[in-house]
């Protein structure tokens, strides 16, 4: 560990992100701090009216080449590197001046490249080459020298100087974990784009190598299983609501599992438009339901399976109230409720409940922005785009003699929503905008099917008049049986398989409504 506290007499300031620098750079002067700085922020300090060195006074070069070339030089990493202590004859007989704080962000790569309109030309212009030298020399040294990448921390940095009259190892330190986390996705960002370009240097979805960024937000007291160490990171580049970004307003921390299933939760109810509720167990929906509120959302979601649901996660897509907290709380032992926002009468409901997690997680945009699910396999990383595809109605085919009514075709179109969310196999009973029974993850479509009908039973909800959804094909008629059977009247899946005929002929023979989607929701 090195020495504490670090006074800081001279400031290198090179920034492409202008905000807050003349603030910052005002206050430093008023402690008598020297700045140093490169064309643009130099200006922009000088319009302000401070006093500036510039660095190709310093360096007795100009900046060159459109300012490929302006800072990479001794006198300024000699400044940076030299260690404090150590190297000060050095630094006498090469005329190189310690420079204490470094204050750097990097052209805007991501952002640039984030333009549809960017050239390969403008990408690599953008490529910053002597910002993240002099911050990762900055970091390097950090027993001598703060390193600034973030104008977050500016003041963090001036409070440490009006407090101590300088900069305390601890800050330099955390500053410097930062920059070389700034400058390992700043390169990760570079590689990523040219590593997806085409032969005609057209950006393409998978580069060929895969660089993310995530950071933890908490250490978990263990995993899946108590033998698991675990932690849970956020993607550094989403900013949806989810479990990632939500607030927790109460209750114990949220275990692994707890995050695993309200994810899977949230991720459900954000399908519906009108007020809903979804309850998960195990990482499968076992109740979910759309109604004119979400008290009685709530209602009949929990109805579905009452005995699943004891210990379950609860997602909403509306704000929470007192009155569907309230029953909540009475009815039933809940581990995670999560939703937009609460009520403060909502949050005093669940109050009562000391250990229920509470999350708030705010809305969500109507239309789902394009994302990436990522599955690890042992060696291995598996990428796809998440499944967001909704079919247009118009892409909806009736294929039995029977079309289905106006009443039908809501409640596929509810349950076929509901089947991507479960695991597959996947078979999904519901009436009147509520699951009345949902088989998840059997190794056969036959076994989901009676296991659909079996929870609907076991939870005394007629399947009589109810349809059903399937997330894949029905390989044989044995399915259409079952739930002809069990009172079904009609069917949505994506169709497709090759014995569709004796499929459809089942249906027929029934009276039963079926519709092909073309689309198949498999969840593993
Ligand atoms: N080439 C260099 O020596 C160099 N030194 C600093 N920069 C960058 O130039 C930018 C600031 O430039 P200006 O002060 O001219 O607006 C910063 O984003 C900084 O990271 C450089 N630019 C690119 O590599």
């Amino acid at each position: 560990m090195g020495a504490s506290l670090r006074p800081v007499r001279r400031a290198l300031l090179s920034v492409s992100d202008k905000t807050g620098i003349v603030e910052f750079a005002s206050a430093l002067a008023g402690r008598g701090v020297e700045l140093l700085s490169t064309g643009g922020t130099a200006a922009r300090l000088r319009d302000a009216g401070l006093t500036v060195r510039d660095v190709s006074e310093l360096t007795e070069f100009p900046e060159m080449m459109a300012g490929r070339v302006k800072t990479l030089h001794p006198r300024v990493h000699g400044g940076l590197l030299g260690r404090r202590g150590v190297d000060e004859d050095v630094m006498d007989a090469h005329g190189i001046l310690p420079i204490d704080l470094l204050v750097v962000n990097l052209y805007p790569f991501a952002e640039t490249v984030a333009r549809p309109d960017c050239s390969f030309e403008d990408a690599v212009e953008n490529i910053d080459i002597g910002g993240p030298a002099m911050v990762r020399a900055a970091a390097k040294n950090h027993d001598g020298v703060a390193v600034v990448t973030d104008p977050v921390d500016y003041d963090r940095v001036l409070a440490g100087l009006a407090e101590q009259d300088g900069t305390d190892w601890r800050l330099r330190l955390d500053l410097a974990i930062k920059a070389f986390e700034h400058t390992a996705s700043y390169d990760g960002a570079i590689a990523s784009y040219l590593g997806s370009l085409d032969a005609e240097l057209k950006p393409t979805p998978h580069p060929r190598t895969l660089n993310l960024q995530f950071h933890k937000l908490q250490d978990m007291r263990y995993g899946e299983n108590p033998h698991q160490s675990a932690a849970f990171y956020r993607d550094a580049k989403s900013d949806e609501p989810s479990v990632a970004t939500a607030r927790q307003l109460q209750g114990k921390a949220l275990s692994y599992n707890n995050v695993a299933d309200t994810d899977a939760a949230l991720e459900c109810v954000k399908c519906f438009e009108a007020p809903a509720c979804v309850i998960v167990k195990h990482a499968n929906p076992c109740g979910v339901a759309v109604a004119e509120d979400l008290l009685t959302a709530y209602d009949r979601a929990f109805a579905c399976d009452p005995t699943s649901a004891f210990g379950g996660i609860i997602a909403f897509n509306r704000t929470l109230d007192g009155a569907t907290a309230a029953a909540i709380v009475e009815r039933q032992f809940v581990e995670v409720i999560i939703a937009p926002d609460a009520t403060d009468d909502a949050v005093s409901a669940i109050a009562a409940r000391k250990n229920v997690r509470l999350l708030v997680c705010g809305r969500w945009p109507a239309e789902r922005a394009a994302s990436v699910d990522y599955k690890r396999v042992t060696g291995g990383l598996l990428v796809q785009d998440a499944d967001l595809a909704r079919v247009p109605d118009g892409d909806l085919k009736v294929v039995t003699r029977r079309a289905p009514t106006a009443q039908e075709l809501q409640d596929l179109r509810f349950v076929w929503e509901v089947a991507r969310y479960v695991k597959s196999n996947a078979i999904v009973y519901g009436r009147d905008s509520r699951t009345v029974g949902i088989g998840a993850g059997q190794m056969s479509r036959v076994w989901s099917a009676r296991i659909a009908r079996e929870k609907a039973e076991d939870a005394g909800l007629p399947v009589a008049g109810a349809v059903m959804a399937s997330d894949a094909f029905f390989p044989f008629r044995d399915g259409i049986d079952q739930a002809a059977e069990a009172g079904i009247v009609a069917v949505i899946q994506p169709g497709g398989s090759i014995r569709d005929d004796e499929v459809i002929a089942a249906a027929n023979e029934h009276g039963m409504a079926m519709v092909f989607t073309g689309m198949r929701h498999f969840r593993h």
